[in-house]
């Protein structure tokens, strides 16, 4: 299993509705507004860059009434052919899943589960899946009855929760850069989540340190690192590149979305 780790041929992405400048959800208290024709832009080097990773892309059209749905990854975990449709913890995401469900079950064949009990709520961007066990941030987004449902839809696999404090996802500041190696930001709350993640993981991993928490959310596919632009994280684009990891990198800029605490797995569903 541990050999097939980071394999995908197919992402889901959503396009950029306009809403997204002035009605996207942050957690900082001033608005940055997000030039939606170059986060537009910024999403189809994205996009071009999965696609030639060899994933076909199956893209979503945008919806105004819902200014983040570009962020599918909250919408569902995707994980050897079953999904499990999450029920995203802010009440203005929930309808965002409805386009994702049918994508996934009709268009796709997955198996999938439907998170709709009451209590349970779960964004995406809190799940962690290292090929080997999960990892649960338990976030203002996500919650116990949400990892709860997790562990019964993917019984293969040990879940472990996390706390989190501060901060929107566990993923903001946590992913896998490589097969058991760990890219963790070097601030606070991520440095907190990782020594949780290591004292009560069931596997070892390695740790890659991130000057940036927001840099430290890559992505590993079919072989390669994608990670944050130079001219946007000077100095993790440098660890990355000083790392000497074994595998080819490309660098994404997400300069505009970033702006509503979108990061680079938010933008896609691996399958
Ligand atoms: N998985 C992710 O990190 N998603 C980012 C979601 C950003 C969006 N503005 C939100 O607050 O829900
Ligand atoms: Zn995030």
């Amino acid at each position: 299993m541990a050999a097939a780790f980071g394999r995908y041929h197919t992402a889901v992405v959503r396009g950029i509705p306009d809403s997204v400048r002035y009605d996207a959800l942050i957690q900082a208290e001033q608005r940055d507004y997000v030039d939606v024709e170059k986060a537009r832009q910024e999403h189809a080097a994205y996009v071009q860059a999965l696609r030639d990773l060899g994933l076909k892309i199956v893209e979503l059209p945008g919806a105004e009434d819902l200014p983040d749905c570009p962020f599918v990854e909250d919408c569902a975990v995707v994980c050897n052919g079953t999904a499990l449709v999450t029920r995203p913890g802010h009440s203005s995401r929930r309808g965002e899943v409805h386009a994702v469900k049918k994508v996934l079950e009709e268009d796709l064949g997955l198996e999938v589960v439907h998170m709709v009990e009451d209590e349970a709520t779960m964004d995406g961007g809190d799940v962690l899946f290292t090929g080997k066990e999960f990892f649960v941030g338990l976030s203002n987004r996500t919650n116990e009855a949400g990892a709860r449902i997790l562990a019964e839809t993917f019984p293969d696999y040990s879940v472990t929760t996390v706390p989190i404090a501060r901060g929107l996802h566990l993923k903001c500041f946590c992913t896998m850069a490589a097969p058991d190696v760990m890219a963790v930001g070097e601030g606070p709350e991520a440095q907190r989540a990782w020594q949780e993640i290591r004292a009560r993981g069931d596997h070892k991993y390695a740790v890659l340190n991130i000057p940036d928490d927001g840099a430290a959310n890559c992505m590993f596919v079919n072989g390669t690192i994608m990670h944050c632009a130079a001219d946007e994280f000077p100095k993790s684009a440098k660890t990355f590149t000083s790392a000497r990891l074994e595998y080819p990198r490309v660098q994404v800029p997400n300069k505009e979305l970033a702006k509503v605490d979108g990061s680079l797995t938010c933008l896609s569903l691996l399958i």
